[in-house]
């Protein structure tokens, strides 16, 4: 795969940044031409290249500068309990920016590829302010590892959703939480039809990026549509990925288990419930079906933003949190927006095999709420059978109260009270036996974590086996958010905790070193929105878990969802 080299950064563009209109004070303040010199001073920032032109190659010589853009209109409720908003949930204040970031400690040489995190950044459009954080329009975030130096850039997805909403200045397409306004009785007709034709579903690829492999690189939501491809070095949107096999169906799993060799995901059938479980091979875009599994319990699938694998082995979680086809039609967002809990219906575990397509248990589980699972593996006895399957998650007890905790309203308004929900790492059992039932219990007592518990990896050479480590983001109370970034120890049962008062860390990405022969021999990536506005790269020791470097941006990022690793070939 195409790797560039770093860019020729000689002649350092500084010029003023386009700006989305309603950008915060403090923040449009961070991107003038002043305060962007004054920043290069400060941290002896060589290099330092601002690229503004929304849709434009980036500048080979400096342009002229164009004229200051005009005030924003103020972003409703700036400020919560006599502080800033927090730079995590502020929209990005500019479309595009490249630059090489000064390192305190040391970048391992052995780091060389590029980290990509993609997330929703961007939760306004005019003056039209979004509901969720699962809303924003996405925003990918790279940092380019290169013989210890780090090249930063960030870019908005041009997704048609994003687009249509810039030209149009409001929301054209259904997001997770908003629908665009129906202008009158025959239009909302229209909307319905547009519905089951996925033609209003949104494309907004905000959840997630793989590498897929054949080097491909694509940004992911929960609608299929919503698969965009995009170029790892320039982050320029390349196009859709379009599927090409007739499935159908609009929505998959905002996490499919992508390795070298496959791609595997989830297609839920909203009609008769239940899930088909599909194979993709790299260089190809055609969907092949595994098996299928119905639901056992309740009107609807049950959600599945994502899934584990062991290496024989899918698992298809059937959560209680179903999908609501009414709630899907409904203008207004209805307390578990396109979602609906039913206790009476059940939780199921089902374990399907990746050769054959056959389901080898469906067992009942006690009711759980999760977004990602961890890892999982199969369990052998004496002689080498397989008896059980051990699937992990980040689980919230069982409280679909999560949801409406991750509404910007809420994330922007910590006033010091301890408002996150208790979360746990979920350890399931699922026996292989015949038996009908399977666990579920803590896999560590949560206080090793502060009972705050998402936004998960691992060493992927370890996807499916037995492991010892994961990664995550846990609580240092009080708080409305993970906040801490911890190492997660099964076989002791501890977890190491890294901290930054006031600090809002995202999903701690692990890349392993090359010939590594130890489980946690590699660095953690984190992305780091500070309370004070700014933000930084932070590289921990994946085996001390202690800083090894850091990297400040010369401007504070919003909150991001996941990454992925493009290694350098
Ligand atoms: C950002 C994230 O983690 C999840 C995003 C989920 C989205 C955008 C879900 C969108 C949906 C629709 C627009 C309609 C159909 C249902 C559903 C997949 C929830
Ligand atoms: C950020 C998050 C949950 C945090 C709660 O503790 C969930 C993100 C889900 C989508 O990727
Ligand atoms: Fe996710």
């Amino acid at each position: 795969m195409a790797f560039t080299s770093f860019p020729s950064i000689k002649n350092s563009i500084l010029q003023p940044t386009i700006v989305v209109p309603n950008m915060s004070d403090n923040l449009r303040n961070a991107f003038s031409f002043q305060s962007r010199c004054i920043y290069k001073r400060q941290h002896n920032l060589q290099n330092l290249a601002i690229i503004s032109n929304i849709a434009s190659p980036l500048p080979l010589s400096v342009p002229p500068p164009s004229p200051p853009s005009p005030p924003p209109p103020k972003e409703p409720s700036r400020t919560t309990g006599g502080g800033q908003q927090h730079v995590a949930w502020t929209s990005i204040p500019q479309e595009r920016w490249e630059g090489e970031l000064h390192v305190e400690g040391q970048i391992p040489l052995w780091l060389n590829g590029i980290y990509l995190r993609n997330g929703p950044g961007m939760w306004h459009i005019g003056d039209y302010h979004f509901r969720h954080l699962f809303d924003g329009y996405a925003t990918v975030v790279k940092l380019h590892f290169n013989d210890g130096r780090l090249i930063a850039s960030h870019r908005q997805i041009e997704s048609e959703a994003y687009q249509a909403a810039k030209k149009n200045q409001k929301i054209c397409y259904r997001e997770f939480s908003e629908v665009p306004k129906a202008a009158n009785f025959l239009s909302y007709v229209g909307e319905l039809v547009n519905l089951f034709s996925g033609a209003s579903l949104t494309d907004n690829a905000n959840t997630g990026v793989v590498k897929l492999g054949d080097g491909r690189v694509v940004c992911l939501t929960e609608t299929q549509k919503g698969s965009i491809v995009i170029d790892p070095n320039t982050l320029d949107t390349v196009g859709k990925f379009e599927y090409s096999d007739s499935l159908g169906g609009l929505i998959h799993s905002a996490h499919p288990i992508v390795t070298d060799t496959e791609f595997l995901t989830l297609l839920p059938d909203l009609i008769k419930p239940g899930y088909l479980v599909v194979r993709m091979e790299p260089g190809t875009n055609e969907r092949r079906v595994i098996g299928r599994v119905n639901c056992r319990g309740g009107p609807a699938p049950g959600w599945v933003h994502s899934f584990p694998v062991t290496e024989h082995y899918v698992i298809v979680p059937e959560m209680p949190l179903r999908y609501c086809a009414q709630n899907l039609l409904k203008a207004e967002p209805t307390p578990l927006y396109k979602f609906e809990w039913h206790p009476d219906s059940k939780a199921f575990m089902h374990v399907m095999c990746k050769t054959s397509g056959n389901i080898v248990a469906s067992v009942e589980v006690p009711l759980f709420v999760t977004f990602h699972f961890i890892n999982a593996y199969e369990e052998e006895d004496e002689e080498g059978r397989v008896t059980a399957v051990t699937a992990d998650c980040c689980e919230h007890n069982a409280d679909t109260t999560i949801l409406d905790k991750l509404r910007l309203q809420n994330l922007r308004s910590f006033n010091g009270e301890d408002v996150l929900p208790d979360a746990r790492v979920g350890r399931f059992r699922i026996p292989l036996d015949g038996s009908p039932y399977g666990k579920l219990e803590a896999a560590l007592d949560p206080k090793e974590h502060g009972k705050g518990m998402d936004m998960c990896s691992i060493n992927p050479n370890y996807l499916g086996k037995k492991y010892k480590y994961a990664y995550a983001c846990g609580a240092q109370r009080p708080c409305n958010f993970p906040n801490t970034l911890t190492k997660l120890d099964f076989e002791l049962k501890r977890a190491t905790n890294w901290y930054d008062e006031g600090a809002v860390p995202s999903e701690p990405f692990f890349v392993a070193r090359p010939g590594a022969t130890e489980e946690d021999d590699g660095v953690v990536i984190s992305i780091i929105s500070e309370k004070n506005g700014g933000g930084y790269a932070l590289l921990l020791d994946g085996s001390t878990f202690q800083e090894i470097a850091r990297a400040k941006f010369p401007y504070g990022l919003p909150y991001g969802l996941h990454g992925c690793w493009v290694p350098k070939e």
